[in-house]
């Protein structure tokens, strides 16, 4: 059983490396060839329950927006008008209108707000619910290959920065689009010459913002990468937390975050930075326009060509157009972080599921089952891990072996040597690359995932338990049984300590059973396996953290449970063997001898090796025992 380890020192070395622009290791779309449009668009089938709230939301806001220019009009009116006939009544008629439409203004953005919050926190939660059971689904392999901390910050701050984008730039991307145009139309139709004037910024603005959008793009998704990482190693600097005090490596590891922590500051400052320059680029070129309409307009109006009123409506529309043009740097920056959101997230979404029945390739032609198919067989397995070296040699390579109907089997093998893997092969958590696996001479493959898992339960070495209750752990295994049933998978397991509990097996165990010892956790493990009386049992190991005492009293109990199932049973030392009915040897990925404990204790040097304490080796090496 190879147990989870801290990846922390690996994703430090990995980072280091990594240029200050890097693509990720999961599936990221190089920067240069990304359409955030395209990735953006990707969100259309969980945006469409919504799409009717987000597009009254952006009318509202349009609505808002076209008050923003009306309010200049409506001041030219006042100032060509009232202001200059001296009519006192008339200013304040003039005044109370304006305070009107501000009024309004203000009340249609604050619809806004109210209109777009309770669908997009439905959004929110659909993408969310939508990765929490497409992880469920997919292969253990996939889990081995991502962090978790990539896994939590997708599903967690990814989704909040989408919800974000929704609720506010998409809006306003399009708002101030349809404001600035109709703006500019306005100041061209009041004075044109004066309206080229403030167009003239517009070609290296465009330009400066597609530049800007590209390299902003490459830098979100470095940082959300770099935020994934620190995400992994804050998640198993808690989750190992006594290990890292238990060695002192507290200091190493606050060194590790540093460099991570510092290597997210830098991406987000060269972000910064890119939106500093864009904004001083959007902000300073149209303000130097401004400045030089004034400067026409008040010559304008000194020759008599151009009204008082008209220069004053063109300047507040021109300055009322200033923040939607700000705007749009700040909104293409959001923008490119929801679209690195979105293929984050996308890219989890499309990591295939494991397949609900038959393997995709093409299995040997069924023939009818004999009294010989009974048990569990497997008959030419081999497996390697996706991951492993491309030289090295499968885990296993052609395994054959036959547990008969009702017989209990031991497999022992060196560390290392596959034992835990070929476990994992009968429950399908992991797909051997060739070979059949057959139940009662049904071919796994066949089976539907829940009926497979129904028919073989499994125990493991390393006892994993959820925040839960103790009963509740163990009703994990089969959540239709009775209360009677757990009773007596607990005694089975010798679990009574859950009785003393202060709630009984209603006690809450703690995040990952921590509360509880080594032993007390692998005695609820095995619980679990055996409450719904599987007519397949697999066991890692499962004495491997109980003193003597209660090791012989889950033995005794185990042999009754052992007595009415099919049983493979991962054993490393001769107590956990005698409960068996014969002994495979796995070795150099092939179990190389079958027979009872004492048979291959004559028989087979290694076996007799494997299970002595002198430490002696035979002949060739145990350790992954390849010549
Ligand atoms: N996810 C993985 N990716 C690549 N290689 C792996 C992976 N998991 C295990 N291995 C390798 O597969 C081999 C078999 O591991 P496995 O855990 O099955 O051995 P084992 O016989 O159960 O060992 P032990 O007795 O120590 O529990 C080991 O060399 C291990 O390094």
């Amino acid at each position: 059983m190879v147990a989870p380890t801290l990846s922390v020192m690996t994703s430090v070395t990995s980072s280091a490396a990594a240029p200050a622009v890097e693509a990720s290791d999961h599936g990221t779309v190089p920067a240069g060839r990304r359409s955030a449009v395209r990735s953006l668009l990707r969100l259309w089938p969980y945006v469409r329950p919504v799409r009717g709230t987000l597009v009254a939301a952006a009318l509202v806001s349009v609505g808002g927006s076209a008050l923003t220019l009306v309010i200049p009009l409506a001041l030219k009116g006042i100032v060509d008008g009232p202001v200059t006939r001296r009519d006192p009544s008339g200013v304040w008629l003039g005044g109370a209108v304006l305070l009107a439409l501000g009024i309004a203004e203000a009340a249609l953005f604050g619809a806004r707000r109210v209109l777009t919050a309770r669908p997009l926190a439905r959004f929110e939660a659909d993408l969310r619910a939508a990765l929490f059971s497409h992880l469920q689904r997919l292969p253990v392999a996939f889990h081995d290959r991502w962090p978790s901390g990539q896994l939590l910050s997708r599903g967690t701050a990814d989704l909040t920065l989408l919800r974000i984008f929704l609720s506010f730039p998409l809006t306003f991307l399009l708002v101030n689009a349809v404001t600035v145009v109709t703006g500019f139309a306005i100041l061209l139709a009041q004075e044109w010459r004066l309206g080229l004037v403030l167009l003239a910024p517009a070609v290296p603005v465009m330009v400066m913002c597609s530049v800007f959008e590209r390299r902003f793009g490459a830098a979100a998704r470095t940082a959300r990468d770099r935020l994934g990482d620190l995400t992994t190693l804050m998640e198993e600097s808690v989750l190992g937390i006594r290990i890292l005090k238990g060695f002192g490596c507290h200091r190493a590891q606050e060194r590790a975050f540093a460099a991570l922590a510092g290597r997210l500051r830098e991406t987000e400052l060269l972000k910064a930075r890119l939106l500093g320059t864009v904004w001083a680029v959007v902000t300073v070129l149209p303000e130097l326009a401004i400045g030089t309409a004034l400067v026409l307009g008040a010559a304008e109006v000194a020759d008599g060509t151009l009204s008082a009123g008209t220069l004053v409506a063109f300047l507040s529309t021109a300055l009322a157009l200033r923040w939607p043009v700000e705007s749009f740097g700040f909104l293409l920056a959001i923008t490119q972080d929801a679209a690195t959101a979105a293929d984050r997230w996308f890219e989890v979404m499309d990591a295939p599921p494991a397949a609900a029945g038959d393997r995709p390739r093409a299995l040997p032609a069924p023939r009818p089952a004999t009294a010989a198919d009974g048990g569990l067989r497997l008959t030419g397995v081999r497996f390697r891990y996706p991951d492993a070296p491309p030289d090295a040699p499968p885990v296993l390579d052609g395994v054959d072996l036959h547990v008969r109907p009702g017989e209990t089997m031991a497999l022992v093998g060196a560390t290392g040597s596959g034992k835990t893997t070929l476990t994992a092969l009968l429950p399908r958590l992991l797909e051997p690359t060739a070979g059949r696996i057959t139940l009662d001479g049904r071919d796994i493959t066949a089976l539907p995932r829940e009926r497979l898992r129904a028919l073989v339960a499994v125990a493991f070495e390393d006892p994993v338990l959820f925040s839960a209750s103790a009963g509740e752990n163990v009703l994990m295994g089969a959540p239709a049984a009775t209360e009677d049933d757990l009773l007596r998978a607990l005694a089975v397991a010798q679990a009574g300590f859950v009785h003393d509990l202060p709630h009984g097996h209603r006690t809450q165990v703690g995040e990952q059973g921590l509360s509880l010892s080594g032993g007390q956790r692998q005695r609820l493990a095995l619980a679990r396996a055996v409450v719904g009386r599987p007519p397949f049992l697999v066991l890692d190991d499962p004495l491997s953290a109980l003193d003597v005492r209660t090791e012989a009293l889950v033995e005794a109990a185990l042999r009754e449970v052992l007595a009415t199932t099919t049983a493979l049973v991962v054993a490393h030392r001769p107590s956990t063997v005698l409960l068996a009915d014969r002994v495979a040897l796995l070795s150099g990925g092939r179990i190389t001898a079958v027979g009872t404990h004492r048979e291959l204790l004559h028989h087979s040097e290694e076996y007799a090796w494997l299970m002595s304490a002198s430490g002696r080796a035979p002949g060739r090496s145990p350790q992954g025992a390849r010549p």
